[in-house]
């Protein structure tokens, strides 16, 4: 419980109908959730609005409401209180409700178009190896000193965001480590939050249904950067043709991070097998058990970050040198029959076309690549040909099927994708709709020293197709098709 007016501490409103000396139960933005004392927060969203719901929240025994626009009814009894913004808003408020937990940790925040999930998960786990106690909020799921909350997003709403850092600090975790999902700042989840640190990885397609234009995909991010604190750093990676815009107009410090460029931090590949990756990062030459050249990157954001929240940088690089990063990221196993099999989270051309030139790269001379690759239904369409483009230009084979069709058809989606494909990439390529058996294809298709690449869906444990999620596991799938084989 909170007085209304300590939740409305600093949240520029516009005019206020009522009393602000009642008692709240809670925030909540989604009327179904609306029980007596709660405060509903009216949101403007992407399906509906959510000032359509104000009268049924009233109903429900909301105490007050805030809204861009006052309805034409009001009650007497609820405090009615304007604000320009009403997402804005409520990030002001969640951080409010809970005491502003993200001022009483270090919290770092890791955005990208691919590598998020690495970077945080990464740092999460070695700040933990280092002794402290950390917090993770992340796309495969949240924990707090090891302790799994699942996660439903990348990055959680407001409300639930500040719930989080709050138990985090209850626990006394020193860090937390999140993702910071376009999505996320483009509907201020994270409005209210006070960063130590903030990572930018990359920026390729993706998310242009929503974001409608790379423009605005670009300016998503580079908000995150712009309203960090002074105190904070904001870290980049300089290689990337975008890695300096997020930097224009950030009051924090400015540091870099590249492969290729002069940066604050540099790294070198030396080898880069299956077996992982010997770089040569600040002079001190490393092993690594994470595979290919974009984890060269993800490994030096997170050398970076960490130095520059103040470790010493011989013990970062050995407690780093022994984790694996996060599940369903290039996760390779052998078959009794010596198949290869990869399980990756790639569901961007760009990350596509990354692990397959790391296998490219790294595969023996005869070795075939086998790709099982789909495309996420209710999201970008855009980037359904080129991902499928991508793919046969760096496999032997490919076999499009099914990932997540959501409400759209599973074939239509197909199609999508088969209309990136030449003459020559089609001789090659087989569609097949249900992605159980498209990998069991591929994994009769192979033989000892192929490769079959598993892509899209990493560390999901479900297929969703028409709003059911089923239970479905790309790594159970290739392990039960490979020890069937072995029969
Ligand atoms: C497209 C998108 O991002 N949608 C998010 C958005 O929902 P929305 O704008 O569609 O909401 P809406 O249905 O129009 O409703 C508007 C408002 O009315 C309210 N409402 C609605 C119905 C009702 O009866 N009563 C009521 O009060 C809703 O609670 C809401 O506040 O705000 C919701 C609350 O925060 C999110 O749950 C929802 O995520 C949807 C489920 C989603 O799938 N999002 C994905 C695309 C996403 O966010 N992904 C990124 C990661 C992407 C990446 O980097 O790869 C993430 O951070 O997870
Ligand atoms: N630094 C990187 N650059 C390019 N591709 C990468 C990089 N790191 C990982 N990838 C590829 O992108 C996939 C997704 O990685 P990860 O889950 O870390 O990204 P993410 O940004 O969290 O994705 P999401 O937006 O879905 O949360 C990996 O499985 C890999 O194929
Ligand atoms: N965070 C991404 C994940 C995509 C993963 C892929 N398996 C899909 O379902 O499209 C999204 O929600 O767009
Ligand atoms: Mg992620």
């Amino acid at each position: 419980m909170k007085y209304l007016s300590e939740i409305l501490n600093g949240v520029p409103a516009t005019e206020l109908q009522g009393a602000d000396d009642m008692q709240i139960t809670g925030i909540v933005f989604d009327s179904r959730k609306v029980v007596p004392g709660s405060l509903f927060v009216a949101v403007r969203g992407t399906v509906v609005d959510g000032h359509d719901y104000i009268e049924q929240a009233v109903k429900d025994g909301a105490a007050a409401i805030i809204c861009e626009d006052l309805p034409g009814h009001t009650a007497g009894e609820v405090a009615y209180i304007m604000v320009a913004n009403s997402a804005v808003a409520l990030g002001q408020m969640a951080a409010n409700f809970y005491a502003h937990p993200s001022t009483k940790l270090k919290l770092v925040g890791v955005t990208g178009t691919n590598g998020k999930t690495t970077v945080a998960t990464l740092l999460y786990q070695l700040f933990r190896d280092m002794g402290y106690k950390c917090g993770l909020l992340s796309t495969v799921e949240n924990q707090i000193n090891g302790n799994v909350i699942p996660a439903t997003h990348t990055t959680p709403n407001q409300v639930e965001l500040n719930s989080l850092l709050n138990d985090m600090v209850n626990q006394g975790c020193d860090y937390c480590f999140m993702e910071v999902s376009s999505h996320a700042v483009a509907q201020h989840r994270i409005e209210g939050l006070v960063f130590a640190g903030a990572i930018f990885t990359n920026l390729t397609h993706d998310h242009l249904d929503y974001h409608k234009t790379f423009d605005n995909y670009l300016k998503a991010k580079k908000a995150f950067f712009d309203t960090l604190p002074k105190s904070a750093f904001a870290l980049t990676n300089i290689d990337d043709k975008n890695g300096n815009v997020m930097l224009q107009n950030t009051k924090a410090t400015k540091k870099s991070y590249a492969l290729r460029s002069l940066a604050d931090f540099k790294a070198k590949i030396l080898e880069n097998q299956f077996g992982g990756l010997l770089l040569q990062i600040d002079g001190e030459e490393v092993w690594f058990k994470m595979v290919g050249s974009f984890n060269a990157y993800n490994l030096l954001a997170v050398y970076g970050a960490a130095v520059l929240l103040g470790q010493d940088k011989t013990k970062v690089l050995t407690s780093l040198s022994k984790l694996h990063g996060a599940e369903g990221r290039f996760d390779y196993t052998i078959s009794p029959n010596k198949v290869i099999g990869i399980v990756d989270y790639a569901h961007t051309p760009d990350a596509v076309q990354n692990v397959l030139s790391t296998i490219h790269d790294i595969r023996k001379g005869t070795s075939k690549v086998i790709t099982i690759i789909g495309c996420g239904g209710d999201r970008d369409k855009t980037k359904r040909p080129i991902m499928a483009k991508v793919a046969c230009q760096w496999s032997d084979k490919v076999i499009l099927t099914s990932d997540n069709p959501r409400s759209e058809d599973p074939e239509q989606i197909i199609k999508d994708m088969e209309a990136g494909l030449s003459a020559d990439d089609k001789k090659k390529t087989i569609s097949i709709t249900n992605r159980h058996e498209a990998i069991k294809t591929a994994c009769h298709l192979a033989s000892a020293g192929d490769i079959v690449l598993v892509a899209g869906k990493g560390h999901e444990k479900y297929q969703e197709i028409k709003g059911v999620r089923s239970h479905f596991d790309d790594k159970e799938e290739l392990l039960n098709n490979f020890n069937q084989l072995a029969q």
